[in-house]
């Protein structure tokens, strides 16, 4: 199922040059190198093995490497080709561009460039690989491994691309970013993803919030004996408990400055070095993280290096808020409330249909671990078969109860509202007409019911009857 690409080819018709290369490719931690020293193997090679990547000298007897250039460039234009020149000269450099080589490198190459590079069109490979396979997936509309989502629960079209998309890129190397509000189920996504990527370690996770620098790096890199006082044992840190597996890094977002240096080092490198020592430790572990903060706007308040987002944006998911895809809810209360009572060792009571239109018209700011706590509460406290409402309209009148009122002054002074509320009636509008629209705003969402209508004026239901009653009365005078 993975996208990434692995395999480099490397043709040169000198012996020496492939085994240095090969070896500084390894030493860079890319293995699968393949090595031909006689042009006239490349294309046999190609048509029998899957190469992601040719590295290829361009002064070759047989087959001239210009030639090879051009016909696999034809028939395999997959393959990112960086070319070896034994100079850098210009015209060389351009007709190899032109016939579309990724990258060039001069001889004498260094390990560095060498790598670097092949870095790069390993990335390519493999983005380009992502893509194709999400479109594919996209257009079939399938799921390859439902079960690795079985814990979310949803029917939500959003949810379902981003499932398909983290089908795609959850066997890659690069590290996964997911972003949404809190309590929208990042956490369960992150579990997903180790799911997929078949890793056979552990699921490691560490919430980064509230961590300063000291507590970052010795909960996760761990440290020396005698490293600090107190430190009278060598200690693991959770990224060697993680390997082989996916180190899960929660409030990435709430990473002091120097945390988020060695966070960088450790995803780009996939180094670290335990506090106190000196050597570094290499990392396999699979890394996805989370924040709940908006990354951009950290960055424009210096608060978050812009490196480490670039670095963390290649793959990124955002799950969106309950609010925005309210067909899950009816799934999710069912779901929840059946949890709940098994809880309880109790039979699942049902609930009445205008309980799902309650939570229609609110805004969820805690997401579905808000929806879990109101079912939490409210089951317990049914005394028949049947949910009553009550606990979850309290629960709605408090949180609007503690919204911070918007500021009455800016409103008053915002023209452009007086102009629309004028536009509506043809003049400023009177208290009672006011009062009208907002109520009959309520009733519709609320679809007539007028219980659910009075929670989100802030009302007694009792209130709210009155009020239409006196309406009525007056319309009909
Ligand atoms: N789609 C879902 N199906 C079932 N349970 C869910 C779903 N989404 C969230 N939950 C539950 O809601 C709670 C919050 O989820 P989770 O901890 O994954 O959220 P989060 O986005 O990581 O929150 P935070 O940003 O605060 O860390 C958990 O108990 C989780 O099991």
């Amino acid at each position: 199922m993975s996208n990434s690409c692995r395999h480099v080819l490397l043709v040169d018709d000198e012996e020496q040059i492939l085994a240095t290369s090969k070896l500084a490719l390894e030493i860079g931690g890319i293995r699968e190198v393949s090595m031909i020293s006689d042009s006239r193997e490349v294309v046999p090679f190609l048509e029998a093995h899957q190469v992601s990547v040719l590295v290829l000298d361009l002064s070759m007897p047989h087959v001239s490497g210009l030639e090879l250039l051009e016909s696999v460039t034809r028939d395999y234009p997959q393959i990112p080709i960086i070319v070896v020149t034994a100079n850098d000269e210009i015209a060389t450099v351009v007709e190899c561009m032109k016939l579309g080589a990724f990258d060039y490198l001069a001889k004498p190459v260094s390990p560095g460039r060498l790598l670097t590079s092949v870095q790069k069109a390993l990335e390519r490979c493999t983005l380009s690989n992502e893509i194709t396979s999400l479109k594919q997936r996209l257009l079939s509309d399938n799921l390859e491994h439902p079960a690795a989502f079985a814990g979310i629960v949803t029917r939500n079209r959003q949810m379902r691309s981003m499932f398909q998309y983290l089908e795609v890129i959850a066997g890659s190397r690069q590290p996964i970013i997911i972003t949404g509000e809190t309590g929208v189920g990042k956490e369960l996504v992150a579990r997903a993803v180790h799911q997929l990527s078949g890793s056979k370690g552990e699921f490691i996770a560490l919430n980064a919030a509230g961590l300063d620098d000291h507590m970052f790096s010795d909960s996760l890199f761990g440290h020396k004996k005698g490293a600090f006082t107190g430190a009278d044992q060598a200690r693991e840190g959770l990224i060697a408990r993680a390997a082989g597996g996916t180190l899960f890094l929660d409030e990435i977002g709430d990473l002091n400055e120097l945390s988020q240096l060695k966070l960088l080092r450790l995803l780009q490198e996939r180094e670290y070095y335990p506090v106190g020592s000196d050597l570094t430790r290499k990392s396999d572990a699979h890394f996805v993280l989370a924040t709940n903060r908006d990354l951009q706007a950290r960055i424009a308040e210096g608060k978050f290096r812009n490196d480490l987002y670039y670095r963390l944006c290649g793959h990124q998911v955002q799950v969106p808020p309950l609010r925005e895809r309210k067909d899950d809810l009816p799934l999710l209360l069912d779901h929840f409330i059946r949890q709940e009572a098994e809880a309880l060792g109790i039979p699942a009571p049902g609930y009445p249909k205008e309980l799902v239109d309650l939570l229609e018209t609110y805004h969820f700011p805690g997401n579905v671990r808000e929806l879990q706590a109101m079912v939490s509460d409210a089951v317990p406290r049914s005394k028949s078969r049947t949910l009553s409402q009550e606990p979850f309209r309290q629960a709605i009148a408090t949180d609007l109860g503690q919204k911070p009122q918007p500021p009455q002054a800016e409103l008053k002074d915002d023209a452009s509202l007086l102009k629309k509320l004028e536009a509506v009636w043809g003049h400023f509008p009177t208290l009672n007409e006011a009062e009208d629209l907002l109520i009959g705003s309520a009733l519709a969402a609320a679809k007539g019911n007028q219980g659910i209508a009075a929670t989100m004026l802030g009302l007694k239901r009792q209130t709210l009857n009155m009020r239409l009653k006196v309406r009525r009365e007056a319309d009909n005078d």
